[in-house]
C-alpha cells in the first residue's frame, strides 16, 4: 500500500530546514510514497493548507536558508481541541504520518498530536541545539559559523579602539551558540543561561586583564543569560573600560546551510523515512554518539545533551 505522508516546519526557522524538506520528499518518493507539504507549521495545519510535493518542487532549495514551507508559532495548538481538529483533518486526507521539522516546542506539539492517533516523526531543526534525544539540531553549525564571522569583524574594531565588545547572541534557554562561538572566537567572557551570571566577577576579570596589557576584550552574552544591554551598562558603570554593544539578532538564523548542516539534513531525513517504513512511530530523530537514531519521545526526555562544562571552564582560562 502506498504511504501518504505530510511534512511541516515549525518554530524558529533554521538553515538546513529546506535541505531536510528536500531529503524527506525525495527519499519518500523513491519508496513510491506520496508526499504533501503543510504550509506555515501548525497554524497552516489548523487552516488545512496542504500542497503536494514532487521531486521538482523541492529543487533549488538545498542551499537556501529559511523554509520554503514557511513556519509559524501557533498559540492555538496548545489547545487540545485544536490538536484533535488537526488530527481529524489529517485522517480525513488519508495522511498516514506527519514529519515535523522544528525544535523542542514543535516536538511537544507533535507528541500532543500523536495522542489522537497520528503517527509523527520529529526532525530537529533549530539553531539553539537545545533538544532532548539528540546531540545535534540542524542549523546549529551554520549559526555558530555566522556568529564567529561576525565576532571576528567586531574584534577588529574592539582591538583598534581598545574597547570591550559586548555581543548578544540568540539562545533563550540554552548557551550552546554562545559557548561554541565564544570558544572559536577566543572570547574573554561567555555568559550562558546554564550558569549563574556574576557581573561583578566579569568586571574584575576584564579590569585585571586590562591592567595586564590586554587592551580589548570580547564578551558574548546568550540572550537567556542576561541582555547585552544590561551587561554593557554594568561594565561601563563599574569599570573605566570603553564598552560597546552589538546585538546580532536575526543574521544568526539566516543564510545557506553549512556543509555539515546540509549533510546532516539528508541523514536525518533518511532516518525519519526509514523509521516510518519500519513502522516506528512518535520518535525524534537524533544524533547520539555519532549514530543517527530514532528515539520515542518519552525515552528521549532522558537524553538531554548538557552544555560542555569543560568547554565553559576552558574558554575562560584561555581568555585571560
Ligand atoms: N506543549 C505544547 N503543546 C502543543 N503544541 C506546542 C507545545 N509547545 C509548543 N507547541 C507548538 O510548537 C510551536 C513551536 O514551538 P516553539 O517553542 O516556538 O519553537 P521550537 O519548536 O523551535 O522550539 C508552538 O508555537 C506551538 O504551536
Ligand atoms: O524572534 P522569534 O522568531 O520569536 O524567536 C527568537 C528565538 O528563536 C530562536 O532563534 C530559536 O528558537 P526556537 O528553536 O525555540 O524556535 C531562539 O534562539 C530565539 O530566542
Ligand atoms: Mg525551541
Amino acid at each position: 500500500m502506498t504511504k501518504k505522508i505530510a511534512i511541516l516546519t515549525s518554530g524558529g526557522d533554521a538553515p538546513g530546514m529546506n535541505a531536510v524538506i528536500r531529503g524527506v520528499t525525495r527519499y519518500a518518493l523513491a519508496k513510491q510514497w506520496q508526499v504533501y507539504g503543510i504550509v506555515r507549521g501548525y497554524e497552516g495545519l489548523l487552516h488545512q493548507e496542504m500542497i503536494p510535493l514532487g521531486r521538482r518542487d523541492v529543487g533549488e532549495i538545498i542551499h537556501r536558508g529559511g523554509t520554503m514551507l514557511r513556519t509559524a508559532r501557533c498559540a492555538a495548538f496548545y489547545q487540545e481541541e485544536k490538536r484533535r481538529e488537526a488530527a481529524a483533518f489529517l485522517q480525513n486526507q488519508g495522511i498516514e504520518a506527519l514529519v515535523v521539522i522544528g525544535g523542542d516546542g514543535s516536538m511537544r506539539g507533535a507528541q500532543g498530536l500523536s495522542a489522537y492517533g497520528i503517527v509523527t516523526m520529529v526532525i530537529p531543526g533549530t539553531i539553539d541545539n537545545d533538544m532532548a534525544g539528540t546531540q545535534y539540531t540542524i542549523g546549529f553549525d551554520t549559526a555558530v559559523n555566522t556568529v564567529l564571522s561576525s565576532v571576528n569583524k567586531i574584534r577588529d574594531t574592539a582591538f583598534s579602539h581598545e574597547r570591550v565588545a559586548v555581543i548578544e547572541v540568540m539562545g533563550r534557554s540554552a548557551g550552546f551558540i554562545a559557548l561554541e562561538a565564544g570558544m572559536a572566537a577566543g572570547a574573554e567572557v561567555v555568559l550562558v543561561p546554564e550558569y549563574a551570571v556574576n557581573l561583578e566577577d566579569v568586571c574584575t576579570q576584564l579590569s585585571r586583564s586590562h591592567e595586564q596589557k590586554k587592551m580589548s576584550s570580547i564578551v558574548i552574552v546568550a540572550e537567556g543569560a542576561s541582555t547585552g544591554n544590561e551587561v554593557a551598562a554594568y561594565i561601563k558603570a563599574h569599570t573605566s573600560l570603553e564598552t560597546n554593544l552589538t546585538v546580532l539578532g536575526y543574521v544568526q538564523r539566516g543564510g545557506s546551510p553549512s556543509a555539515y548542516d546540509a549533510v546532516m539534513a539528508g541523514r536525518f531525513a533518511q532516518c525519519a523515512v526509514d523509521s516510518l517504513a519500519a513502522h516506528k512511530k512518535n520518535c525524534v530523530i537524533g544524533l547520539w554518539e555519532q549514530q543517527v537514531v530514532a528515539t520515542p519521545y518519552e525515552e528521549a526526555q532522558a537524553f538531554r545533551y548538557p552544555l560542555d562544562h569543560n568547554l565553559y571552564t576552558l574558554v575562560h582560562i584561555l581568555g585571560r
